[in-house]
């Protein structure tokens, strides 16, 4: 079997959580092109997961199984606000090697500008960016519609789609609307 007959992402009967389980047992596969939403209630362990993939939290029984070849995104859902780091968003997509020349039209305008004077929307929209735009395989989004008006909205659901087919994504919301129009499939958990 090559690579590519492979799942980007695995996950086998996960229990997951940090003194104790808070998630699972969960199973599920991600392939290359498949946009997933993480749809649940506050508290029922979509960050855990993500957690779980990335190494962060702790697992009691179960495997992640990633595929070797196959970089990870991650945009955290209280990403580190970089006040005391000048950084402008050109930069931040240079470290993150995603393409400002192909950075969708309405973050062009504010490339120059340092991150730590974008409105909250503005942010989450440049590090999505900075993650679908990497060379990432899996993209794990942790809320990335927060702070995002309609049209935001829209923007990011057109960014998810841009080269969607050489990286998988893994994305949590609220918006249930969003997540129906925007993912292939919407997985559910329960506390
Ligand atoms: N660092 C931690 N240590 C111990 N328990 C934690 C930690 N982080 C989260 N938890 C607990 O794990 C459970 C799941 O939290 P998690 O943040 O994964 O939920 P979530 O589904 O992402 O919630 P939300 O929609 O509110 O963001 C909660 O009961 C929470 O209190």
């Amino acid at each position: 079997m090559t690579q590519d007959q492979l799942p980007l992402l695995e996950c086998r009967d996960l229990v997951a959580g940090y003194a104790g389980p808070v998630i699972g047992p969960v199973s599920f596969s991600l392939w290359a092109g498949e946009v997933v939403g993480l749809y649940g209630c506050n508290g029922a362990g979509k960050s855990t997961l993500l957690g779980a993939i990335t190494g962060a939290t702790r697992i009691f029984s179960g495997e992640v199984r990633r595929r070797p070849d196959v970089r990870v995104a991650h945009h955290r859902q209280r990403p580190v606000r970089m006040g005391e780091l000048p950084l402008s968003g050109s930069e931040l997509l240079r470290l993150t090697g995603a393409p400002a020349a192909q950075a969708p039209g309405f973050l062009q305008s504010l490339l120059p500008v340092r991150l730590d004077r974008l409105s909250g929307g503005q942010l989450q929209l440049m590090q999505t960016w900075s993650c679908l735009g990497s060379q990432a395989g899996l993209v794990l989004l942790d809320e990335p519609t927060n702070n995002l008006d309609p049209a935001a909205m829209q923007a990011l659901a057109a960014m998810l789609k841009r080269d969607a087919a050489r990286r998988a994504v893994l994305l949590v919301s609220h918006e249930g609307e969003f997540l129906n129009a925007a993912c292939d499939r919407v997985i559910r958990l329960t506390p």
